[in-house]
Parts: structure tokens; C-alpha cells; sequence
């Protein structure tokens, strides 16, 4: 199984298990945030919290060697659908979701970390949108979402554009990490949510939902969906294809 979903007081965890590629996501994984979504859902649950497992990645993005079998504009944009409409429902629904960076994010990976409410960054993580490197964009709706979150345009335009993964204090600057923890990584999810915690969830809940009034608006479900379009349209292209290429054959 290529992911765990846990529940435990109040909070669900959903744990990308691909330790040996970098957490990166396939189709199981796809269907797990699916459920993991689902679950949030339910009454009495408080919290989300995504990870990876492992103390080395958060989630690697999509898996290329799945992925690259994807030739054509309309097979991407299949799952760019796909994951962008996932994350913008986790994105909008009301229980806050924190993503626990325990290591490097990257590509769809960093996008997931976007769609949450919070996020808590490991000292030794990295993060960013690599995503040109492989001559494409973000294609799951994070870029719309750190727009929308409030990183300033001149700032996300560029760490957009370098495609160069960030360190943990970087990130904090950016406005991408809410904080950065080092040590234990359960630890540090439960110092964060300690205070809110004692709260009844309803709390917790109708804040999100008060702050995500401009999120929740159909013209923005549209752009992410642009997003997706946006990323499917240079996947087809040589360059692409060309790159990930390169990436597969590196070792051989
Ligand atoms: C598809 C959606 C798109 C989006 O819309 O956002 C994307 O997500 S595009 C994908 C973006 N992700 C990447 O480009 C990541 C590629 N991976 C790396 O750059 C590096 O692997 C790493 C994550 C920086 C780690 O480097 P390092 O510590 O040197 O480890 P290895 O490179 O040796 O990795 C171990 C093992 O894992 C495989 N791996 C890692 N990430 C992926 C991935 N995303 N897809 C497929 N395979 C991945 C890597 O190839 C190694 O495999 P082996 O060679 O078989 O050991």
C-alpha cells in the first residue's frame, strides 16, 4: 500500500509510504487522498495532518516513471484534473490541514504542502516548485493557491520561475513555512496544535471557513483548473518529455 491513513484523537493522518522514491505520488496515492479527504468529514475530527514517511521526504512530486508514460496534453491533463479538484476541495473544506514537511517537497509535492492551511517545516527540509526544470508548470493548483494565501506576487513569481528548492529558514521568509521545528516530527505537531486543541472543533472549523470565503468562489476552482490546462499544454511538448528522460536514465 502506497499510503496510511491513521486516526487519533480528533486528527487524521494521511502518510504517503514510499519512503525508497521519495514519497512520490502514483495512482494509489491519488485514490488515498481521496479517502483521507473523505474522512476529514466526519464530526469529531479536529485536524488533518499530511506527511511522508521517513525522515528524508516529504513528497517528491509526481512519480515520473508512472507518469512519463502520460504522452499526450489531454492524458495529462487527466490527472492534473484530478489532483488539482483534490486539492482544491482540501484546500476548501473546513477542517484545517497541516502539512508536516519532514523533508524535501517538491514539484506536486511542494503543491500539496500549498493546499494546506499550515505548514510546519523540518530545519533540514527543502522545498520548492522544480516543476521547470522538466520545461513544465505547477500543474495541481499550487501556484493559485500561495497567490491566494498571500505570498507576495514579485516573491512567488520568482521561487515559481528559479525552480530551485528553498531551506527551511527561506522558506519562513517566503511566507511558505508557518514555522520551522527540528526534532521529532509527532512532537512538533502536537506543540502546534496544543493550544487550538483544547477548543472545541467547531472553532477551529468556522474560521476556515470565514477565511476562505475568496477560495471557495467557482472563478477560482476555474483557475486551478487553468493550472492544470496550463501544465498539460507543455507536457506534450519534446522538452518535456526530453527531461524526464534525462532524469530516469541519470544512474544508468
Ligand atoms: C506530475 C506532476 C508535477 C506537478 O504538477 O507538480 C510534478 O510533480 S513533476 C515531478 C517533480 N519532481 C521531480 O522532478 C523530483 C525528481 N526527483 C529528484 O529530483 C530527486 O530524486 C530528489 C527528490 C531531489 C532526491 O534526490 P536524491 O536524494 O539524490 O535521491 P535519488 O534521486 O537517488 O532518489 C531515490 C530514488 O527515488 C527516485 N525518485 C525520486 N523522486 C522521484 C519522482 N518524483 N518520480 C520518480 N522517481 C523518483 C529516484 O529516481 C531514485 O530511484 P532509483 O534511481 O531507482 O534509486
Amino acid at each position: 500500500m502506497s499510503f496510511r491513513i491513521t486516526k487519533l484523537d480528533g486528527i487524521v493522518q494521511f502518510q504517503i509510504t514510499r519512503p525508497e522514491i521519495h514519497n512520490a505520488v502514483n495512482h494509489e496515492v491519488v485514490d488515498g487522498f481521496a479517502l483521507f479527504i473523505e474522512q476529514l468529514a466526519q464530526e469529531d475530527v479536529q485536524f488533518g495532518v499530511v506527511t511522508g514517511e521517513g525522515d528524508k521526504a516529504f513528497c517528491s512530486g509526481g512519480d515520473l516513471s508512472v507518469f512519463h508514460s502520460l504522452r499526450t496534453e489531454q492524458q495529462a491533463l487527466e490527472i492534473h484534473e484530478r489532483m488539482a479538484t483534490l486539492l482544491y476541495k482540501l484546500a476548501t473544506q473546513p477542517v484545517p490541514v497541516i502539512a508536516l514537511v519532514n523533508g524535501t517537497a517538491i514539484g506536486g509535492g511542494a503543491e500539496i504542502a500549498s493546499a494546506c492551511d499550515y505548514r510546519l517545516v523540518s530545519q533540514h527540509a527543502r522545498a520548492g516548485f522544480v516543476q521547470g526544470t522538466l520545461a513544465i508548470t505547477s500543474g495541481w493548483g499550487g501556484t493559485t493557491f500561495l497567490q491566494l494565501k498571500g505570498i507576495p506576487y514579485d516573491k512567488l513569481l520568482k521561487f515559481t520561475t528559479e525552480a530551485k528548492p528553498l531551506p527551511a529558514d527561506e522558506l519562513k521568509d517566503l511566507g511558505w513555512a508557518t514555522s520551522v521545528y527540528s526534532g521529532d516530527k509527532w512532537a512538533a505537531v502536537a506543540d502546534f496544535v496544543k493550544q487550538m486543541k483544547q477548543l472545541h472543533p467547531s472553532v477551529a472549523k468556522s474560521y476556515k471557513t470565514l477565511l476562505t470565503t475568496e477560495l471557495r468562489k467557482p472563478e477560482v476552482y476555474e483557475r486551478v483548473l487553468d493550472e492544470a490546462r496550463m501544465c498539460a499544454k507543455l507536457w506534450e511538448l519534446d522538452a518535456h518529455h526530453e527531461a524526464v528522460d534525462r532524469f530516469l536514465a541519470r544512474k544508468k
